[in-house]
């Protein structure tokens, strides 16, 4: 029997958790804090962020990193990005040497501009045939109800990816493999930041025109960035790119675009992070890290300037309106 630590008790860390022991995989969850996982293991729910949601009986939880890691195949990186490399410092020695790993994690990295799976192989050391990336329109809440959906999991090396699909398949999850780890993690990272964009128009009042033209925007600047990276296009018109897309920019369930929607109905950042709970909306901080990282490769990202600008540089969200439509017309 496969055996998959989760690293990270947050939504998405305990909906996948709950994927894999419904595909029959023996999970171990890890929770910061010793109370969350003794309620995961004794009343099996995660009461902090998706009560209501009974999860299979045969989830344990424990505070310990170590006991969570003891004999794992797969090694799931379940925390937010930008906490990652200083969890993963303190985990590299509890895990085992021929595990899988794999990040749950949408964002880049601020300061080194990097993307997860590169975090990864620089805090552990591990050659970059052991690092895979999950990525797609994968909101917690759905999945865990036990909505169907699909996803992808893009690993170099084939036989890995193939290890984690069946891991992780179910009659309402359908894992697809592919190489494309860059395209993967761009398409993951850069949606939440158009997701916020999106957010801040429907919080302004714009209908579906002004969000279909902004996810539509979105996906070219997107594409420009993943292929300058060595990205496939195809990736990014997948699952993985325009799935979820479509999903975080149109569903009121993500945090990123509830986040921009508060921002563009009058809220500050200050309310809006308030309002957020402790939920992490990755899109704030990787939409700096995107715009240095377009800019480093020469790319126009004109949607996550503006984003960026809003968020961090007290632009407010109708003057961005107008930068954007103020700007140079052209052929698409
Ligand atoms: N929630 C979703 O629907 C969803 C779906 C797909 C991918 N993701 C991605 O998965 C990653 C995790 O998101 P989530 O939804 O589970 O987040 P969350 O906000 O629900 O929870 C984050 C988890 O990480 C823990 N955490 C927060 N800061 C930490 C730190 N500094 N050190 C250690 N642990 C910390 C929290 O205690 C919590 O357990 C993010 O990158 C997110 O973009 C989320
Ligand atoms: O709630 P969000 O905005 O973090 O989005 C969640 C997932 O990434 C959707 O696939």
């Amino acid at each position: 029997m496969t055996r998959a630590a989760v690293l990270g008790s947050g939504s998405w860390g305990t909906a996948f958790a709950k994927v894999l022991a419904d595909a029959g995989t023996d999970v171990t969850m890890w929770a910061r804090r010793d109370e969350l996982a003794s309620t995961i293991s004794d009343k099996h729910e995660n009461t902090d962020y998706l009560p209501g949601i009974s999860l299979p009986t045969s989830i344990s939880a424990t505070s310990d990193p170590s006991t969570a890691l003891d004999g794992a195949d797969i090694v799931v990186l379940a925390v937010p990005s930008q906490s990652l490399r200083a969890n993963l410092a303190e985990w590299t020695e509890s895990i085992p040497a021929d595990a899988t790993l794999l990040s749950l994690a949408k964002g880049i990295e601020t300061g080194t501009l990097l993307r997860m799976s590169q975090v990864i192989a620089q805090v552990t050391g591990a050659d970059p045939s052991r690092i895979a990336s999950l990525s797609g329109p994968n909101l917690a809440r759905p999945i865990a109800e036990g909505q169907p959906a699909a996803t992808v999991i893009a690993c170099s090396d084939s036989r890995r990816a193939l290890e984690i699909q069946k891991s992780c398949a179910t009659g309402y999850f359908r894992p697809y493999t592919n190489t494309d780890v860059i395209g993967c993690e761009i398409g993951g990272a850069c949606k939440n930041v158009i997701a916020l964009a999106c957010g801040m128009a429907s919080g302004v009042g714009y209908g579906e025109n002004t969000l279909a033209s902004i996810m539509t925007r979105g996906l070219a600047e997107i594409i420009r960035l993943g292929t300058a990276l060595g990205a496939s296009a195809s990736t990014l018109a997948g699952l993985a790119g325009v799935g979820d897309l479509v999903a975080t920019c149109s569903s009121t369930l993500s945090r990123n675009r509830t986040f921009g929607e508060r921002l563009g109905s009058g809220g500050s950042m200050e309310s809006a992070q308030k309002a957020a709970h402790g939920q992490v909306a990755e899109g704030v901080k990787s939409c700096t890290s995107v715009r240095a990282l377009a800019e480093s490769y020469d790319v126009e990202m004109p949607l996550t300037e503006a984003v960026h600008r809003v968020c961090h540089e007290g632009l407010s969200v109708p003057d961005a309106v107008g930068h954007l439509l103020g700007r140079r017309i052209k052929p698409e």
